[in-house]
């Protein structure tokens, strides 16, 4: 076994992490360093958007925190319940929804009860966070007053953009209600006054346009929902804008705040934006092996890593697999190799804009190719249940060179009983790689079983 491909592969990776931490103390850019891993989380969590094509499932309760202990709770198991507008239900229904999903069955009567309810709810993307403040804005609008009635801001553009496209299907029977979108970019005439009931932005223009411009009343506004507030906070300026545009609102203005996760920092804004409020937590679902089928595959050099996976697709149907490698250099070159083999491949890699990844990860879902092949780095953060095959050209390890069990419980694991039968598939090229992956096994104390990819029997009893 070579020694030197990994200790290569982690010396160029440091190298690039060096090089932009020297840029980064030269120019004392510390602001371009932070705006680097909020952009980082707010791209994960597009991302994560993206790729996902229906809800997370979850065993977990939701835990309830109310307002007034005393008053009963209510929570709904069918959208008929909750008395929408024919024109609501026909949209939700039009979306494919069929019942209201967990955090759905709490939060939906809180946000629509009368007098109107603050909530702060934390759960994990894919949940249905959006879906059910979008149905609560709807609700409350009246649609004959034509002026903003529903304020909702996003960390970025592009997000903005995904919640608004949201509030466009689940409306889409709702004509009368409008939307607008306040982002850099759209630029209003001065002076005037906005007509649709629904604005949804970032929080600088947001804040721009209720005060500097006032093409927004703020006084008029009945909703203001915050998303993704973990996200947000992660930026700096928008928590002080975020809490500016909520201190020109009504006092009777309902605050809804939502937020994947919550640390220390988050609830503590959390609690600036949302005076009295009723908590709902959903817990993650704890990701696990246990469905997993694990292997390994000694080789020798990256052109037999290669090898084979060419062996391994040339033994069993792959419907769609995931690639990871450690480097970007590493992951150029095999996309490169495997579209020459014929395989339909999409490259994510660093140097890519968010909306180039974006697109890389929307043909991906959408089956329009059947391998991705991506850097750890690049899809850190990003919920890969769908996938069914999971690849590691390179082992995850972390900037020392010991094993990143996280990431590879979070590469290869799923959740719960939900989880759908996977496999995974580590390649080894060198002394140092095994040790890696021993350790990994111990880690989880899950054995990792040996392939041999030359022997095509063997290979196609994986996928049975
Ligand atoms: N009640 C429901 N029934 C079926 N699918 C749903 C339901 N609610 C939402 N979904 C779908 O599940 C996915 C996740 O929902 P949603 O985007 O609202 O979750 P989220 O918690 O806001 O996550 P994120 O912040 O990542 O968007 C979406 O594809 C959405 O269309």
């Amino acid at each position: 076994m070579a020694t030197d491909s990994w200790a290569q592969a982690v010396d160029e990776q440091e190298a690039a992490a060096e090089s932009v931490s020297i840029n980064l103390r030269c120019f004392g850019l510390l602001c371009f360093a932070t705006s680097l891993v909020s952009e980082d989380k707010a791209a994960q969590s597009l991302l994560n958007k993206l790729i996902r094509n229906n809800l997370v499932n979850t065993t977990n309760q939701v835990e309830v925190l109310q307002k007034d202990p005393n008053s009963p709770l209510y929570s709904v198991k069918s959208f008929e319940e909750l008395r929408l507008k024919p024109q609501l239900l026909q949209g939700v229904y039009g979306m494919g929804f069929n019942r209201p999903s967990k955090i759905q069955e709490t939060a939906l009567p809180m946000m629509l009860a009368e007098p109107p309810q603050n909530l702060i709810a934390q759960s994990q993307s894919g949940t249905g966070k959006t879906a059910a403040f979008v149905l609560a804005m709807l609700s409350h609008v009246d649609p004959n007053n034509k002026y903003p009635q529903c304020l909702c801001v996003s960390p970025t553009y592009e997000l903005a953009l995904q919640t608004g496209k949201v509030i466009e299907q689940m409306g889409k029977h709702y004509p009368e209600v409008q939307l607008v979108y306040a982002i850099r970019g759209n630029k209003l005439q001065r002076g005037m006054k906005l007509q649709e009931q629904i604005v949804i932005g970032t929080p600088g223009t947001m804040l721009d346009w209720c005060g500097k411009f006032k093409f927004i009343d703020p006084k008029k506004v009945k909703v203001f929902v915050l998303d993704e507030a973990d996200v947000m906070i992660a930026t700096q300026g928008h928590q002080d804008q975020s809490i500016r545009i909520q201190r020109m609102l009504p006092k009777n203005c309902q605050m809804l705040l939502f937020s994947a996760t919550f640390e220390e920092s988050v609830w503590n804004f959390a609690q600036r934006i949302v005076p009295d409020p009723n908590i709902i937590k959903l817990k993650r679902e704890e990701e696990t092996l246990d469905t997993i089928k694990q292997y390994y595959v000694l080789c020798n050099c990256k052109e037999e890593k290669f090898q084979a996976l060419c062996n391994i697709y040339g033994a069993i149907t792959i419907a769609q697999a995931m690639i990871f490698c450690h480097t970007r250099k590493t992951a150029g070159w095999l996309a490169g190799e495997l579209s020459r083999e014929g395989h339909q491949v999409a490259l994510l890699s660093g140097e890519m804009q968010v909306e180039q990844r974006a697109a890389v990860i929307e043909r991906f879902r959408d089956g329009k190719e059947k391998v991705l092949v991506t850097t750890n780095v690049c899809a850190r953060g990003i919920d890969v249940e769908q996938v069914s095959v999971v690849i590691n050209f390179d082992l995850p390890v972390d900037k020392d060179g010991n094993p990143d069990n996280e990431t590879y419980l979070h590469r290869i694991g799923r959740t719960g009983r939900f989880g759908k039968r996977g496999l995974a598939i580590n390649m080894v090229d060198s002394k140092m790689s095994m040790n890696i992956l021993n350790r990994i096994q111990e880690h989880f104390n899950k054995k990792i079983e040996k392939l041999d990819t030359d022997d095509l029997d063997e290979i196609e009893k994986i996928a049975s």
